[in-house]
């Protein structure tokens, strides 16, 4: 346990580059490894939960080397590996990897994966995955084993909108021929469709009556690419966050991935009143990226609805400190999958919220901010393993009237292991206790 504090820091601004964005930096980690072919990554996240992936991929079969500017990825058909594959605390590895291994007849494996990862909901993906044939033992958490299967198609209306789910059944679907369709009640983060087409396989995307129709066409056969994977939003969001939040400041990301399926925070800034520029707009690999600032100004309180909140569902807990940080009553609502994360993040956002000074009213699907255009601060938090609620009290520690400190930084490492660098970089004034 590796307690931090943040300290108030009115000098806060500057421009940064950020580490690789981990939805992308997972993606093309497996993509590359069902590929034919050497692809080549650059740019990708040194981070726990990328590294899970990438143990995961090398057990089974994928031949992984690097030169100088990135990894080369050669694909194969999957074969069983010899030992579990842990999944340590990424709900990404264990999801997309069960979808992708799950068409390989004959393979077995073993999902497992640390506490937190172990209580976190998976039928989601296994009840889809068996209907297209896949044979799972296991409830709805790890452990679990998959032994792989022919599979069929399947037409599947996800309950949740997530990309996770959404990405098992593309991801199975490369390993038949039969129709392939799901439909999300609203778009989730869109990297895996992206990234297909980066590899030469078709799809297409209809609204229907339900929502968002995503299937697979006829190509499915991954043929060897490059991936230049851009910086990370959700790393991103915490310097705009500072820049939103702290009197005089500005910041720059260079290099950011943004995507519409996720820019919602960095939109939410602005609809509260900070100051936000695009700059130097490009496709890198089949993604918008740019260099974005954020300056401050006074910040009006949000409302934010359930289909806003595919964008925005890891900058949640930043963006209720944000709201803090205004004059009024926030209100999110449709929120309900923040409490399958790595920690039930309604309930933990609203304890440090309300620890240091601010009122705040957490529900089963909502949580209501009553900001009064400062936070106290002062206060330890508990982080409750959960690497996005470190992040963001101690980026509100640093607008805060006295230090806000974390109980245990260490879980960070598993998204962001250069946060407190670069958030010092910027001038945020961490130190240890
Ligand atoms: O597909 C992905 O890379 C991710 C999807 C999101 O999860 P859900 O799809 O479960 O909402 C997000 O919270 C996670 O950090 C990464
Ligand atoms: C929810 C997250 O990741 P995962 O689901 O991959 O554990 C996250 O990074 O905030």
């Amino acid at each position: 346990m590796t307690p931090l504090i943040a300290h108030p820091s009115p000098k806060f601004g500057g421009e940064t580059d950020l580490p690789g964005d981990k939805s992308i930096s997972h993606r093309a980690l497996i993509f590359s490894a069902l590929a034919e072919g050497t692809s080549k990554v650059t740019g990708l996240l040194v981070s726990d939960d990328v590294r899970a992936t990438e143990e995961a991929v090398k057990a089974f079969g994928a031949h992984i080397e690097r030169d100088t500017e990135g990894l080369l990825i050669t694909g194969r058909d999957w074969e069983s590996p010899s030992d579990p594959i842990d999944c340590g605390n990424s709900g990404t590895s264990a999801r997309l990897l069960m979808g992708a291994a799950a068409g390989f007849e004959g393979l077995s494996a073993r999902f497992i994966g640390d506490e937190s990862l172990s209580s976190r909901p998976m039928g989601r993906v296994m009840t889809p995955l068996r209907r297209m044939g896949a044979v799972f033992t296991g409830d709805d958490t790890l452990p679990i084993d998959l032994v792989g299967a022919k599979l069929g198609g399947i037409d599947y209306a996800s309950p949740v909108a997530s990309a996770q789910v959404k990405s098992a059944i593309l991801l199975a679907g490369l390993q038949t021929d039969a129709p392939v369709r799901v439909v999300e009640p609203h778009l989730s983060r869109d990297h895996t469709e992206v990234m297909l087409a980066q590899f030469g396989v078709d799809g297409a995307m209809d609204e229907v009556e339900n929502g968002i129709a995503i299937s697979l066409g006829d190509n499915r056969k991954l043929s060897a690419t490059r991936i230049d994977v851009p910086g990370d939003p959700s790393s991103a969001a915490f310097a705009w966050a500072a820049g939103a939040m702290i009197p005089g400041a500005s910041v720059t990301t260079r290099r950011v991935c943004v995507n519409a399926t996720r820019t919602g925070f960095v939109e939410m800034l602005e609809r509260m009143g900070a100051k936000v520029t695009l700059s130097n707009q490009t496709v890198l690999s089949g993604e918008p990226v740019a260099d974005v600032t954020v300056a401050h100004d006074r910040l009006e309180p949000i409302s934010l609805s359930a289909e806003e909140v595919p964008a925005l569902i890891d900058e949640i807990p930043i963006l209720a400190c944000v709201a803090a940080m205004a004059d009024g009553e926030s209100v999110f609502e449709g929120i309900a999958e923040l409490k399958v994360k790595e920690s039930d993040r309604i309930g933990a956002t609203a304890a440090g919220l309300i620890a240091n000074g601010v009122t705040a009213a957490p529900g089963e699907d909502s949580l209501r901010i009553f900001g009064k255009g400062k936070v106290a601060g002062g206060r330890i938090i508990s982080t409750r393993h959960d690497h996005r609620i470190a992040m963001a009290f101690l980026t509100l520690g640093l607008a805060a009237e006295s230090a806000i400190t974390v109980d245990n930084a260490d879980p960070i490492a598993t998204s962001f292991p250069d946060f407190t660098a670069i958030m010092r970089g910027l001038g945020g004034v961490i130190t240890a206790r």
